[in-house]
């Protein structure tokens, strides 16, 4: 079953500036840009369009991550920066796969170096909580100046429930003072209040993205197995821009893939006509139709309207 042509949805013509993304992009300066388009739909908000044709299989753009963050649980240690697998005998020393990825995340893994994150980490493992994590880096990021705190406003945030809210308080405080009592400069760390702290969750809880490798050594596909059955497969999260305006379809035309670090690429799963409305699978596609309602109701906070959904499939 095809996605909905752009023209069966009617779509208003309100277009955002492509120029604003291009620093998620992974481009070079002779490379053209991506076949895409973001508009304001009636239905489902923004959306991703193709510009062009695009074949099946083809890449239509790849991105870097906005913010990331390894999983505590994965079966291999990750790289800090860009979530690579570490060789085994690197994973209780230097947390980054190169000096390039060391270089880049210099800053900010400084300033959390700073804190102590016991209290913390403890209360987020226990709860099996990992979004905080990203929060986490997104506040170090800021302090040492390689985001800004608006850097996750443009996302669609999720609706919180007063119980939710009340849940993140207590997260927030361990947050804060850490930061606090790491003798963080008051004017460095004036941005971080409850209100942002859960500004933020709201929208990191709706756009990021669970990353599971593809690639990798054969050593890493074992690893990846017994982490199926014992362990986290997913490497890290990680939270784009472009990326996220690309809504779910239980039958989708394009897909969003990791090889060996977060570095995410979206291909098209099949033949795409010029004007069709790109659409990804936030869930496993195999679910029966009230699972997967029951997952994005539960998750994302929608019904989903895709074509398959609204046939019953
Ligand atoms: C990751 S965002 C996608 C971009 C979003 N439309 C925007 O304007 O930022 C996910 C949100 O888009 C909407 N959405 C995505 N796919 C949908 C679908 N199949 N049916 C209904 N709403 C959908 C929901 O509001 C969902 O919470």
């Amino acid at each position: 079953m095809a996605v909905t042509p752009l023209l069966s949805r009617r779509f208003f013509k309100k277009q955002f500036p492509l120029f604003s993304f291009y620093s998620s992009f992974s481009t070079t300066t002779s490379s053209p840009p991506p076949p895409i388009r973001v508009a304001l739909t009636e239905s489902v908000g923004r959306a991703v369009f193709a510009t062009r044709p695009i074949a099946s299989g083809d890449l239509i753009h790849t991105a870097t991550p906005t913010v990331c963050h390894p999983s505590s649980s994965s079966a291999r240690a990750a790289c800090y920066s860009c979530l690579a697998a570490l060789p085994h005998s690197q994973s209780q020393g230097i947390p980054f796969c190169s000096q390039r990825c060391h270089q880049r995340s210099k800053g900010y893994y400084d300033v959390e170096m700073k804190a102590n994150w016991v209290a913390f980490n403890d209360y987020c493992w226990t709860r099996g909580l990992k979004y905080p994590f990203l929060v986490k880096r997104l506040v170090c990021m800021v302090i040492s100046g390689d985001a800004r705190s608006d850097t996750l406003d443009i996302l669609q945030p999720a609706n919180l429930t007063p119980e939710m809210v009340l849940k993140m308080e207590e997260e927030f405080l361990l947050l804060r003072n850490a930061f606090t009592k790491a003798l963080i400069a008051d004017e460095h760390i004036a941005f971080l209040t409850k209100q942002w702290y859960i500004n933020i969750l709201a929208r990191i809880r709706i756009n990021a993205f669970r990353i599971e490798l593809a690639g990798g050594l054969y050593e890493d596909l074992l690893a990846s197995a017994v982490a199926s059955v014992e362990a986290e497969a997913a490497v890290g999260n990680a939270v784009y821009l472009l990326p996220s305006f690309y809504n779910h379809d239980c039958d989708p035309n394009a897909h969003i893939i990791w090889i060996d670090n977060a570095d995410a690429k979206l291909k098209a799963l099949r033949d795409i006509v010029e004007g069709e409305e790109l659409r990804i699978c936030y869930i496993d596609a195999s679910l029966d139709r009230n699972a997967r309602q029951e997952l994005l109701s539960r998750g994302f906070g929608f019904q989903c309207n895709c074509s398959r959904c609204l046939h019953g499939d």
